[in-house]
């Protein structure tokens, strides 16, 4: 379905390449993440499958298709049969829901009557009904995300690209999208999905191939994200660190620093007020910590609950992990306490992610692959990002 035969990208002023002699053979019906650090190459990956950009040396084949043989003229018939998601979902502002998924149709030529069956049917499938009329600005960023996924597969695509679907979204509303992604995924279609969102490659289990600078350093055919140090857990931006990792691992070593110094620092600001004699010591308190032990002195974290359970000693890494995975997994608030009835022992994976478990998802029957038709290159022109 697509392959990469010793490709390499390198942008013009640059010296290193961003693709590296990458080999990659992804076959129909897949679902593969690709994983690394920002840089890695991700997005030019799928830029290359999209034929956006060419590769500067090596040979790429999409659906039969070998790439450098299309001709500019048909690359958008070509990105007929590809669907693309994007971050920032790239919604026409001034369109209602239901126009945004025409739009696609309506570029190619497709009748009204077809529109007015095949828009419905897929706004059903992504979970919009009884949105159609709205703007995107009346839309939750979730609910954009699902706009701009049934516009994405309103054809019918053999292959959906999906660079960071999530990256805008909370752990809850990130969930319902990737189980729309693997619902759309298990009709068939080939899904590639470029992501920093390691709770869910880690719950899925599906094939990972991890970038670093330009290089395939990992392909495992049921992957976790990964625990290599070529991932980075947060970036520094304008406003402070991105968080790019939401495991319960990197959460617990993230925090570790931060309950120490919080310990110290309320260990010694007690110890200061015992000995200006502002209060007086507990029972058992000495009225001075000795010199390298104010760590070890019992104070409160201002922590939320779960993550206070995670981060109190002494108990074991993997027991304190768990019910913080768990709640990650299931997309749950963290302000709120977990529901008593989590005793289950071992990860608790959403049922919908569960393997072989049928999805109750359908995707719209509106057409063969014939019919997988896609966007014309100007499709993009006047697409704006999230409208909150
Ligand atoms: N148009 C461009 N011109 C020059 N360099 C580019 C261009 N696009 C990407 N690069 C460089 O190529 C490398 C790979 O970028 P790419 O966007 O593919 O990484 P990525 O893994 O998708 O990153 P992120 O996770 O931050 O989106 C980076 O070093 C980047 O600076």
């Amino acid at each position: 379905m697509i392959l990469f035969e010793n490709v390499t990208k390198k942008y013009r002023g640059t010296q290193k390449p961003a693709l590296d002699s990458v080999d990659l053979k992804i076959d129909r019906g897949e679902f593969v993440f690709i994983v690394g650090a920002s840089g890695s190459g991700k997005s030019s990956c799928l830029r290359l499958i999209l034929r956006e950009d060419r590769p500067t040396s090596g040979q790429i084949h999409v659906a039969g298709q070998d790439l450098s043989k299309i001709s500019s003229r048909k690359v958008p018939y070509f990105r007929r049969g590809l669907g693309t998601v994007f971050q920032d979902f790239r919604l026409l502002a001034n369109k209602t829901v239901f126009d945004n998924v025409a739009f696609t149709l309506q570029v190619i030529g497709k009748s009204r009557g077809f529109i007015q069956e095949a828009v419905p049917d897929t706004l059903e499938m992504v979970g919009l009904t009884g949105k159609a009329k709205r703007f995107p600005h009346e839309l939750s960023g979730g609910e954009q995300q699902r706009v701009a996924i049934a516009r994405a597969i309103v054809n019918k695509p053999a292959i959906l690209l999906a660079d960071e679907p999530t990256g805008n979204l909370d752990p809850a509303t990130s969930l319902g999208i990737m189980q729309l992604l693997k619902a759309i995924n298990a009709s068939g279609t080939t899904v590639v999905m470029a992501t920093h969102e390691a709770t869910f490659v880690d719950i899925m289990q599906q094939r990972v191939v991890e970038l670093s600078q330009g290089v395939v350093v990992r392909d495992d055919v049921e992957g976790g994200y990964g625990h290599t140090a070529s991932i980075p857990i947060a970036e520094l931006t304008d406003t402070g660190a991105r968080v790019l990792r939401t495991s319960e691992e990197v959460v617990r070593q993230a925090l570790a620093p931060d309950v120490e110094r919080i310990r110290q620092q309320d260990a010694a600001a007690a110890a200061a007020a015992i000995a200006d004699g502002a209060v007086s010591p507990a029972p058992g308190v000495p009225a001075a910590a000795p010199q390298g032990a104010v760590g070890s002195a019992p104070v409160e974290i201002p922590l939320p609950e779960p993550l206070l359970s995670a981060a109190a000693e002494p108990v074991p890494a993997e027991d304190v992990a768990e019910p913080l995975a768990t709640r990650l997994d299931s997309g749950d608030d963290l302000s709120v306490p977990p529901p008593p009835d989590e005793a289950v022992p071992g990860k608790r994976i959403p049922s919908f992610l569960e393997p072989d478990v049928e999805s109750t998802v359908q995707v719209a029957e509106t057409g063969g692959f014939a019919e997988r038709l896609g966007l014309s290159e100007d499709d993009d022109q006047g697409n704006v990002g999230p409208t909150r």
